[in-house]
């Protein structure tokens, strides 16, 4: 029989819950509060307008499961204990983590009901940070390479008044590095078929350089730029429709045509930076125009901080040069990045009343980078898996333990549930004075290379 909720399966079992979830592939199941959503990989009817205004202020199990639901429950315990709600949203890659997070915002926007500027401006910062933040993987082709957390402000009536968002762990490696049949940020490739230089267009000040990534030639055949992982289409991804639809998305945002100039400017330069060959000097750098540095600084940056010396000694310095080239870049993107996040949150935050009449509540939404399991696990993965691990400890710790504690304390009777716990993993990883992480951290620390 199908079950709404788990809870009521009278056979708990791995066998039974999965049977469950296969035969419910479509929709939704509850485990008591709880939503268990199966990515359908295909478009449901489920998100209308008419299905906000069924599910408007009713009880979870009143309706079919469905994400709404826990969308409604948030926001009418919001209003009505006047606290605070957060929902946390995880699963491994591709489950279907952003487009719930984009269906909860979809519902707390309409239910909100002023469909005014500021409702429009959190909707549309999605967009600007999956263009910047989201690439293709071959696990999911619009793939969340960072973690974010959306606190949604309303007032005392309900009504949205403001957002705030906070980014962690952005994978930068990938701007100088990616799996075969993976892309780089989306950004990149965002003028289509005709390479990036739509992307570029109007950078007249510099002809020669847009002439040099528009033929396509330096583009196509740069070694650690957009084209490594061998892939620089996506299926099912119109990418100068979507480079149109992130414009506007900036001008909602109140990003200026000189700022938007000066992003373009800097993407520029980290493709050329790619593109830098170590022949007789240090090769012909085009990025320096882009990024306001004569020839000379750059090449006496790449040195020095390739191995802290002043004297341009080639013989010694192409492999660690070579080295800062992979790093500088990552280093401008994770800027860039922040500096979006920044300027988005400029746009969409509205400091908290002094006044205490003014009250307000909000509602966080955390979708952070899924789950991932690959024959070769870089940092990245190890990071992305550990933030993993904490989610998965914190729900183990809220379903589990501190219910049977309660039941403890209540002296009810019952049977303890046994359950696989990762908090010794953790220790060892990241909790304990001495963990692996600090171990990698203070070897990283070295000057030159240890084994
Ligand atoms: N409810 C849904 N209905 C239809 N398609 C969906 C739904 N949820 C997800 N998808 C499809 O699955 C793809 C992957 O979903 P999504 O990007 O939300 O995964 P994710 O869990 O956030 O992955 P990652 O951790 O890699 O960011 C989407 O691009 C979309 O095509």
């Amino acid at each position: 029989m199908l079950l709404n909720d788990c809870v009521c399966n009278t056979t708990i079992t791995l066998p039974s819950s999965q049977v469950q979830l296969h035969l419910r592939w479509n929709t939704k199941t509850y485990t008591g509060s709880i939503l268990v959503a199966v990515n359908p990989y295909q478009l449901l009817p489920l998100y209308t307008v008419d299905q906000i205004t069924l599910y408007c202020n009713k009880r979870i199990g009143e309706l079919p499961p469905h994400v709404f639901a826990i969308a409604d429950n948030c926001y009418f315990n919001m209003r009505r204990n006047k606290r605070d709600q957060c929902c946390v949203i995880s699963g491994e890659s591709g489950a279907g983590k952003t487009e719930s997070t984009k269906l909860i915002l979809q519902f707390l926007t309409a239910i909100s009901g002023q469909h005014s500027w500021i409702e429009q401006q959190v909707l549309e910062a999605n967009p600007i940070l999956e263009a910047f933040g989201n690439a293709k993987t071959i696990r999911n082709d619009n793939s969340s390479r960072f973690g974010k957390y959306i606190d949604i402000h309303f007032n005392q009536n309900g009504v949205i008044e403001g957002a705030r968002i906070e980014q962690f762990l952005l994978e930068k490696s990938r701007v100088c590095w990616q799996a075969p049949e993976e892309r780089n940020y989306h950004i990149f490739y965002l003028g289509g078929s005709q390479g990036i230089h739509a992307v570029y267009k109007g950078l007249s000040a510099c002809r020669s350089f847009l002439c040099c990534i528009g033929t396509g030639r330096v583009f196509l055949t740069c070694g650690c730029d957009v084209a490594q992982g061998d892939c620089t289409s996506c299926d099912g991804r119109n990418d100068a429709k979507e480079y149109a639809h992130i414009r506007s998305a900036m001008k909602i945002l109140m990003f200026s045509d000189s700022e938007h100039w000066d992003i373009s400017k800097l993407l520029a330069a980290i493709l050329h930076l790619g593109n830098v060959e170590f022949e007789g000097r240090l090769g012909i750098i085009c990025a320096w125009p882009f990024l306001r540095l004569d020839v000379k600084s750059l090449e006496v940056l790449i040195v020095q901080a390739a191995d802290g010396r002043d004297a341009f000694d080639m013989s010694k310095t192409v492999m660690m040069g070579s080295h800062f080239l992979l790093i500088f870049p990552q280093g401008i993107y994770g800027r860039i990045f922040l500096w979006i996040v920044n300027k988005i949150n400029s746009a969409i935050f509205n400091p908290a009343s002094q006044n205490p009449k003014n009250t307000r509540q909000s509602i966080g939404l955390l979708d952070i980078f899924g789950f991932e399991n690959f024959d070769n696990n870089s940092f990245e993965q190890l990071c992305i898996n550990i933030a993993n691990e904490h989610l998965q400890q914190f729900f183990v710790h809220h379903v589990f333990k501190l219910e049977q504690e309660e039941y403890l304390a209540e002296h009810i009777a019952w049977n303890n549930i046994d359950f696989t716990d990762n908090h010794q993993a953790l220790e060892i990883i990241a909790l304990k004075p001495m963990n692996i992480i600090s171990l990698i951290d203070e070897e990283s620390k070295f000057p030159k290379v240890s084994t």
